[in-house]
């Protein structure tokens, strides 16, 4: 067993080696954000995650699939005979780097006949959110960072002020017009997600568009000029007519669906249970007690429907921060019933 003085050693010293390995990370890929030159140069050797029109090609592992990342001399081999291997530089972006400390790529081939490639490269392009709960930890935040930067290159192709080309440079990290001088950056929208309690129950809520019986925590867009503890109270004020007393951050994720947004998790609590709702915003919402969402968080998979055509009550999967805010507030309220025993 490690003493006090030796376990602090340790833990310094694989602090500072984890912390040296993060940084010359950090630093590889600032590098290659900044200077053509040198990422022009990272993608003679990087590896490539493929798309077509934002959909990343899948092979199928039998019970799993995986996102294969192929390296640069096969996309160069494959693309030759398409005439296009012109295409590595002018639309990969850059989207990471591999524990080799290799620079990672995604490339959108959407110009080239999909099927055509999918016999090329032994795959299949699927939509990202019809595969993403079969995916691991890592490869969804990965590929969902992808297809996002994918998207925002697609879609800012021209100057909103001059309305002339815009210019990607080499990892994608901008694009510029040079006839007004403009800079365009990627961009994701603040969202607040926040699970609202009151004492000892909490309130999820649905859409209609919702698949049926799925219930989720309250969420908002941040309007333009407000704080995140702006938007809080007043989508909880908007959606279901309660004012948010007091509110803590929990942690936030990227989420690519339908566009690129930065969601931020708090728990929210309120000092009234009568819910006024919105209508126009919300199908339904109410309060739950702990035992139905200890149910609810069971399901590992989307719910068949009773025989009487109800359908059971089920909450977001794991690839969502929504299920991790009710996960989160399962435990809290059972070390609370612990500690009142
Ligand atoms: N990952 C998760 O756990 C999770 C859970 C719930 C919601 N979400 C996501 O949060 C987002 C917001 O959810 P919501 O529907 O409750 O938002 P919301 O309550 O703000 O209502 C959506 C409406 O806001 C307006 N809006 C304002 N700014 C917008 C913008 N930048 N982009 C799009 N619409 C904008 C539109 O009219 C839209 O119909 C959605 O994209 C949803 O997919 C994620
Ligand atoms: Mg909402």
């Amino acid at each position: 067993m490690l003493s006090g003085s030796s376990f602090i050693y340790t833990f310094r010293t694989l602090h500072t080696r984890l912390c040296s390995s993060y940084v010359k990370h950090a630093r590889f890929l600032f590098d290659l954000k900044e200077n053509d030159d040198a990422c022009r140069q990272e993608l003679q050797y990087g590896s490539f995650y493929l798309f077509h029109n934002l959909s990343p090609l899948f092979r199928n592992l039998g019970r799993s699939f995986c996102s294969p990342a192929v390296t640069t001399s096969d996309l160069k081999k494959i693309l030759a005979g398409y005439g296009k291997d012109e295409l590595i530089i002018e639309e990969s972006v850059l989207i990471g780097s591999s524990g080799l400390g290799r620079a990672e790529f995604a490339i959108d081939l959407g110009s080239l006949d999909k099927s055509n490639l999918e016999k090329d490269f032994s795959g299949k392009f699927t939509e990202l959110r019809k595969i993403a709960m079969q995916l691991t930890e890592n490869e969804l935040p990965l590929l969902a960072k992808a297809q996002s930067l994918l998207r925002w290159h697609a879609d800012h192709q021209y100057c909103s002020r001059t309305g002339k080309p815009t210019q990607k440079n080499v990892s994608g990290s901008k694009r510029t017009c040079h006839t007004g001088g403009l800079i365009y950056y990627p961009q994701m929208s603040p969202v607040v997600i926040m699970l609202v309690s009151y004492k000892n129950r909490c309130l999820l809520a649905r859409q209609n568009s919702y698949p049926a019986g799925m219930y989720t925590a309250l969420s908002g867009f941040c309007d333009i000029g407000e704080t995140l503890e702006e938007t809080v109270r007043r989508e909880v004020a908007e959606e279901v007519g309660l004012d948010v007393e007091f509110l803590r951050y929990s942690a936030s994720q990227h989420w690519p669906f339908p566009n690129s947004s930065l969601m931020v998790a708090c728990h929210a609590t309120v000092q009234q249970e009568e819910i006024s709702l919105n209508t126009a915003e919300l199908e339904s919402a109410r309060w739950f007690t702990l035992g139905e969402l200890e149910k609810a968080l069971q399901w590992k998979q989307i719910p068949e429907k009773e025989k009487d055509g109800t359908a059971p009550i089920w909450v977001p999967p794991k690839i969502a921060i929504a299920h991790h805010l009710i996960q989160e507030w399962v435990q809290e309220q059972k070390a609370n019933l612990q500690e009142d025993q």
